[in-house]
């Protein structure tokens, strides 16, 4: 919370815009977000292509879901460590690099896995 602001929370309707406002900002600023919600469009595209049942396509909405948000955690990361940290130290190499990996780790994975689906859906149904 802010220093010095009401401290009530704010309603569930303004707690929505103010998310709403941080997906906004990721998505029209940051490019790998945008990389990512192509590849979750591709992903859900490639569904209606192979014909997937409701659990292959519950894991693939997972799993951009899974993808999205570690990329959005990322760039809040980034974006603290920019604010506490405008010049250059070690440690703030260090989060946004341990942050960098956590996504790509994840997108590694999810992709392995989106390919399972996929080619189970393709060739062994
Ligand atoms: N303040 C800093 N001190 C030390 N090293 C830093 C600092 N800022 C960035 N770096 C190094 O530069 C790399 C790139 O940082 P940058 O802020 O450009 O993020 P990025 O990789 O461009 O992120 P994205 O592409 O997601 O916006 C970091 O992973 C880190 O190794």
């Amino acid at each position: 919370m802010i220093p010095g602001k009401n401290p009530h929370h704010p309603s569930f309707r303004r707690s929505f815009l103010f998310a709403f406002q941080g997906f906004r900002s990721a998505a029209l600023q940051e490019r790998n977000f945008k990389v990512m919600l192509a590849g979750g469009a591709l992903a859900i595209a490639m569904g209606f292509v192979c014909q997937l049942d409701l659990v292959s396509w519950a894991i693939i909405l997972i799993c951009i879901a899974v993808v999205l948000a570690s990329e959005l955690l990322n760039t809040a990361i980034e974006t603290v460590v920019d604010l506490v940290s405008p010049e250059f130290h070690p440690l703030a190499g260090r989060a946004k690099d341990v942050a960098a990996a956590a996504t790509w780790v994840t997108t590694l994975l999810v992709a392995l896995a989106g390919i399972c689906v996929y080619v189970n859906a393709l060739f062994f149904r």
